[in-house]
């Protein structure tokens, strides 16, 4: 059989259903696949069996053994090899005569910056967070390349095509923000295992291994969000007196296996778990017990006790009989100094012991051994350990300190399995799911290439018999989209030898002032604030100086919120570029932001314009202004800080939350 015949053959059917035009264009037609995992591995099978030719294909992970129940393109002998590598190489077998181009790196590198994006037709996502998604939309608006972006989580799904003027984009609709609890709960009055396994993870973890010597400033701003104040004394002595553990941490010598030392005093050196669990689980709870205010309408907890948990006489308040001695020994026996002939983690090889509610002595036994598992890291010269679920030492730490919080709390427990997927955030990847999402991709990017903008849909698999999935109309743009309604432009630089102001001047042009030419304008880069109308310190200094480079986008943002935001991307200079011509290339037209309608403000009374001091302004070089004016969430208006501030120097003070306290202005309105 001949090369042709075989190709004509191999590509029978999905010519017939394609069509002969849409077909022949797929060699041709260059896709950027930005995500080699879960989805990323059913989407390149899909691309390249579909006939696509020219497939470029990014991700920045290593697999990992996790990975294998649902990354099919991996196997065993690849762990720890680029996904991206691997999965071009394997995808290739299904068609050699595909060009993969794998990537290893992440998708915010510099080098990926809007001419790159340009270079393809369409990008097709398969990533797994916000940031790289809302990145790769802009990248996407800002080069007009069409985009499919896409998502499962357990059985559900979904697959969004975004198209720039067309469709909303990704930051159209606003995004649920992570679950968090209030300080408090988790610090001292927890109701749900969850709040202790945030507690054991993201509190005792860090303060006992971590940088965190004191957990301050959560205090600090609980304080502000008008947490009981006597609560907060206690819980900021608490984390200092956590000092002396860390200490213990560092230098003492655990007992030899992991066993718990019952005495600390028969060893002759404090043992650093026994010291850690004295404090978190018998005189820390000892202390909130003492406040009786915060126990008048919930129950009070119970202080635990290391020895008689060790020795099994330990019996929980409401806990009774053959119930009270099985939840704490699981008739085990206990030897002299305290140490279980069979630690959980020792006592068997099957993987059910994950899945099985530890006893409060396997608990502690448990919490003794990781402590010193993670103590002998520190001393052999790790600096600080933080969670990561596949880490069994970090996990087991969890495991422990969660259970045996809850158990002082009067919580159900929960075991290492359970703690693992609540602690790693995990939404269990269900493969086909994620098979289903990659081929709806592909449908809507077919869709794309067409131009059958008609038939573009926005699809959700859902978790209804009767309507597995379900495929919506795409919406237009939102109105108020801070991302897809500004003004895109490119502005080619050696950012070296261009200023600020020669950037501003150069992208406003000669205009009068009708959305180009010289108008009062702040300019920012993400969430920092570099110049404004007031503010002119850093007009003189190159774009290198502000840390503003290749790949990074310039706001500029009309001070009197008549203009459109325009959003400049930072590009390259081409290789042949003289050295003698300006190291700079503006674009062509320069960008011509819509006319906003201007909101209607209440007149403020005038007082005069109050120049800000540049230690109030943005501070260069990463740091945070003492007061940054905006935030870097993509949602945030860019309009309205500047309305913001313009009400502020018109002598309007706008607080930030209604119990701010104003102490140096005598006479407040309130506005809404
Ligand atoms: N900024 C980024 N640049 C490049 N690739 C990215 C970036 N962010 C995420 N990815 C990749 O997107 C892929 C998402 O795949 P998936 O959701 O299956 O995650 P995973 O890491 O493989 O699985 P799990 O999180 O369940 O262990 C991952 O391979 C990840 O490396
Ligand atoms: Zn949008």
């Amino acid at each position: 059989m001949t090369t042709t015949s075989s190709t004509t053959l191999r590509t029978a059917h999905i010519k017939a259903i394609l069509g002969n035009e849409l077909h022949s264009r797929l060699p041709s037609t260059k896709i950027l696949l930005v995500g080699a995992g879960g989805i990323g591995c059913e989407l390149l099978k899909n691309v390249v069996l579909t006939g696509f030719g020219d497939v470029t294909l990014l991700d920045l992970d290593t697999i990992d053994l996790s990975n294998l129940n649902r990354q099919f393109l991996f196997r065993k002998k690849d762990v720890k090899q680029s996904k991206a590598f691997v999965a071009a190489k394997t995808a290739n077998q299904f068609n050699p005569s595909v060009r993969i181009n794998p990537i290893h790196a992440n998708i915010k590198d510099p080098q990926f910056d809007v001419a790159w994006f340009r270079s393809f037709d369409i990008v097709l996502n398969a990533l797994d967070n916000l940031d790289a998604r809302r990145h790769v939309n802009r990248m996407c608006l800002a080069a007009n390349i069409p985009l499919v972006e896409s998502g499962t989580a357990g059985y559900l799904g979904q697959v969004q095509p975004i198209l720039k003027d067309r469709t909303e984009c990704f930051d159209c609709l606003p995004k649920p923000v992570p679950k968090s609890f209030p300080v408090c709960t988790i610090r001292s009055t927890p109701s749900q295992p969850i709040h202790c396994i945030v507690w054991a993870k993201s509190y005792l973890l860090p303060q006992l291994f971590g940088e965190d010597e004191n957990g301050g400033n959560e205090l600090d701003e609980a304080e502000k969000q008008g947490e009981n104040e006597q609560e907060i004394a206690t819980l900021r002595k608490e984390a200092q007196a956590f000092t002396l553990v860390r200490k213990a941490l560092r230098n003492s010598q655990p007992s030899a296996n992991g066993k718990m030392n019952g005495n600390s005093h028969a060893s002759g050196s404090a043992d650093a778990a026994r010291l850690a669990f004295d404090k978190v689980f018998s005189s820390d709870i000892k202390n909130l017990l003492s406040m009786a205010d915060m126990w008048a309408h919930r129950a009070p907890p119970t202080p635990l006790d290391f020895d008689k948990i060790a020795d099994g006489s330990f019996v929980l308040p409401g806990a009774t009989g053959s119930k009270a001695q099985s939840a704490q020994t699981n008739g085990k026996h206990v030897n002299g100094n305290g140490s279980q002939t069979s630690a959980p983690e020792a006592s068997s090889s099957s993987s059910l012991k994950d899945q099985k509610e530890l006893s409060l002595q396997e608990s502690l036994v448990l919490f003794v051994s990781s402590t010193h598992r993670l103590a002998a890291r520190l001393q052999a010269g790790e600096d600080t350990i933080s969670f990561d679920k596949d880490d069994d030492d970090t996990l087991d730490f969890v495991t422990a300190a969660s259970n045996l919080r809850s158990a002082a709390y009067g919580i159900a427990g929960k075991s290492r399995w359970e703690i693992k997927e609540m602690a790693g955030n995990i939404i269990p990847a269900i493969a086909t799911t994620n098979a289903i999402v990659a081929g709806i991709i592909v449908l809507q990017a077919l869709q794309v290439l067409k131009k059958e903008y008609s038939g573009l849909r926005n699809v959700h698999i859902q978790r209804k018999a009767e309507v597995p999935l379900s495929a919506c109309s795409v919406g237009p743009p939102s109105k108020n989209c801070a991302v897809c309604r500004d003004t895109y432009a490119e502005f080619l630089c050696d950012p070296a030898r261009v200023t600020l102001s020669q950037f501003i001047n150069g992208i406003l042009g000669e205009g009068d002032g009708d959305g180009t030419g010289e108008r009062d304008v702040s300019v920012y880069e993400a969430g920092r604030i570099l110049s404004d109308p007031d503010f002119d310190d850093n007009l003189e200094r190159t774009l290198e100086s502000l840390n503003v480079s290749r790949g990074k986008f310039l706001n500029i943002v009309d001070e009197d919120g008549e203009w459109g935001t325009i959003s400049v991307a930072i590009g390259q200079l081409p290789p042949n570029h003289s050295h003698d011509e300006p190291a700079f290339i503006l674009p062509s037209p320069l960008p011509l932001p819509p006319k906003i309608q201007k909101p209607t403000v209440i007149e403020p009374p005038s007082t005069p314009p109050r120049k800000r001091s540049a230690d109030e302004v943005e501070v260069l070089n990463g740091r945070p202004a003492k007061r940054p004016r905006v935030n870097d969430a993509p949602e945030v208006n860019m309009a309205s800080p500047s309305k913001k501030r313009r009400l502020e120097e018109d002598g309007l003070l706008i607080l930030e939350n209604p119990n701010e306290v104003v102490d140096d202005e005598p006479e407040l309105i309130a506005i809404d």
